[in-house]
C-alpha cells in the first residue's frame, strides 16, 4: 500500500483529463481558457495504464475532472476501461454541467456511479455572472437526470463572500432535494490574489450555524474527498464544508492528483511534478511505474502553505482539476 512519510495512505486518485474550459469561473478562468486546447492529452490507453498502477498500490477510487471533462468526446470510453479495473471500486467525475442532460446517460452506462457538479449559485443571473454561462436550468436537469439514473450527486459551491453565503437559501433546496451540497473556501492561486482578498470567507461559521440548528456531522470514509458533510432528520440533502485555511486539513490527505500532460502531482499546490508518461507506454513493465511512484511519494510534505500565501505552481485550478 503506497504510503508516505507522514503515515498517510493514498486510496484517491485525481486525473486531469484536459485542461480545457468552456466556462469562465469568477476565481478559475474569468478570461477563459488560455492555452492550447490541442495539447498531447493522456490517451485513454496511457490513462488506463495510470490507473492499473495506482490499483496495485491501493488505489479505490478515480475522480476524472479537468478542466472540462466533458469535453473529452471519449469520456465515456475512458470511463469504461477504467471501471473495469481489479481493485477500482469508485469512479466519479467532476463536471460544470454543461450538456449534462445529453451526455449523462452515456457515462452512466459507461460505469459512472459517482458525479460532483458544480453550481455556485441557484439563483440564474448569479450563475451566469459567475460562470459567463446562462446554463443554471439545462445543469439542474442534468442533475436531476442523474439521479434518476442512481448516480450518487453531489454540489460543489466555491463559497464567495457577498455572492453566495446565503445559507438559508441553500438549506431551502437542500430540504427536498437529496444531494450533498458542499460549500469550498475559494483558494488562493496566482492568477488570484485580489479576488481570494475581496471574496475569501472561512467556512466555520456556517459549520457553528449548522451545529447550532441540529446538523450532525457523517463519519469519513478512507476514500472520501476533504468535505466535513453534515446530515439533520429534516433535511432530504446534505451539507459539506471544504475548508483547506482550517487546522489539520490535510493530515487526512489520501489523495494523489494526475495532470492531463501526465505529470503526477503529490499536492494541489505542489511546485512541481513528475513526468509519469514514459511508464505508461505498451510494453513497459507496470512495476516500474509503481517503483518510481513509491519513491517519489516520500517526498510528499505535511500540508500547503497557502497560509503564506504561497500556492506552489497553481496559477488556476483548471490546471490540475481541482
Ligand atoms: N486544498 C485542497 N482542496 C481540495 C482537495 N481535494 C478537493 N479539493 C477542493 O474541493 C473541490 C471539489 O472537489 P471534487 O472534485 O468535487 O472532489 P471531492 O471533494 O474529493 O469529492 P468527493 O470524493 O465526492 O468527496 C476541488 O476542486 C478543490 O477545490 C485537496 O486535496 N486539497
Ligand atoms: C477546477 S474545476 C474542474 C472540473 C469542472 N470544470 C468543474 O468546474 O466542476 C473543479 C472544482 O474546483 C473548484 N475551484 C476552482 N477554482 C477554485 C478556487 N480558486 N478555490 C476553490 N475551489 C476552486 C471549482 O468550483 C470546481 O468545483
Ligand atoms: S471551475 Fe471548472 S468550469 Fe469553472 S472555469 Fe474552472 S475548470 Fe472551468
Ligand atoms: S492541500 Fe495538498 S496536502 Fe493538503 S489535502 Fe490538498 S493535496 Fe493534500
Amino acid at each position: 500500500m503506497l504510503q508516505d512519510s507522514f503515515g498517510r495512505r493514498f486510496y484517491y486518485l485525481r486525473l486531469s483529463v484536459t485542461d480545457v474550459c468552456n466556462f469562465r469561473c469568477s476565481y478559475c478562468l474569468p478570461d477563459g481558457y488560455q492555452g492550447k486546447p490541442d495539447e498531447a492529452f493522456l490517451s485513454a490507453s496511457e490513462l488506463e495504464a495510470a490507473v492499473r498502477g495506482f490499483a496495485q498500490m491501493g488505489t479505490q477510487k478515480i475522480r476524472l475532472t479537468g478542466g472540462e471533462p466533458g469535453l473529452r468526446s471519449d469520456l465515456p470510453e475512458i470511463i469504461y476501461r477504467l471501471n473495469r479495473i481489479d481493485g477500482i471500486n469508485n469512479i466519479a467525475v467532476t463536471t460544470n454541467g454543461y450538456k449534462l442532460p445529453q451526455r449523462i446517460q452515456h457515462w452512466a452506462d459507461a460505469g459512472l456511479n459517482h458525479l460532483n457538479v458544480s453550481i455556485d449559485s441557484l439563483d440564474s443571473s448569479t450563475f451566469h455572472e459567475i460562470t459567463g454561462h446562462d446554463r443554471l436550468a439545462e445543469v439542474l436537469e442534468g442533475l436531476a437526470k442523474a439521479r434518476e439514473l442512481g448516480l450518487t450527486v453531489k454540489v460543489n459551491a466555491v463559497l464567495m463572500k457577498g455572492v453566495n453565503d446565503d445559507l438559508a437559501a441553500v438549506l431551502t433546496w437542500l430540504k427536498q432535494t437529496p444531494v450533498t451540497l458542499r460549500f469550498i473556501e475559494v483558494m488562493e492561486t496566482s492568477d488570484q490574489a485580489v479576488f481570494f482578498r475581496q471574496y475569501h470567507v472561512r467556512g466555520d461559521d456556517i459549520r457553528q450555524s449548522l451545529l447550532s440548528q441540529g446538523w450532525q456531522p457523517v463519519l469519513r470514509d478512507v476514500a472520501a474527498g476533504p468535505a466535513q458533510e453534515f446530515w439533520h432528520p429534516d433535511y432530504a440533502g446534505r451539507i459539506g464544508l471544504i475548508m483547506p485555511y482550517s487546522q489539520d486539513f490535510c493530515a487526512t490527505c489520501n489523495r494523489l492528483r494526475i495532470s492531463s500532460l501526465g505529470k503526477l502531482h503529490l499536492c494541489l499546490f505542489a511546485e512541481q511534478g513528475i513526468d509519469i508518461r514514459p511508464y505508461l507506454q505498451t510494453g513497459v513493465p507496470t512495476s516500474e511505474l509503481v517503483q518510481a511512484v513509491s519513491e517519489y511519494v516520500q517526498g510528499k510534505k505535511a500540508t500547503h502553505a497557502l497560509q503564506s500565501h504561497n500556492s506552489g505552481a497553481m496559477a488556476n485550478l483548471s490546471q490540475i482539476g481541482g
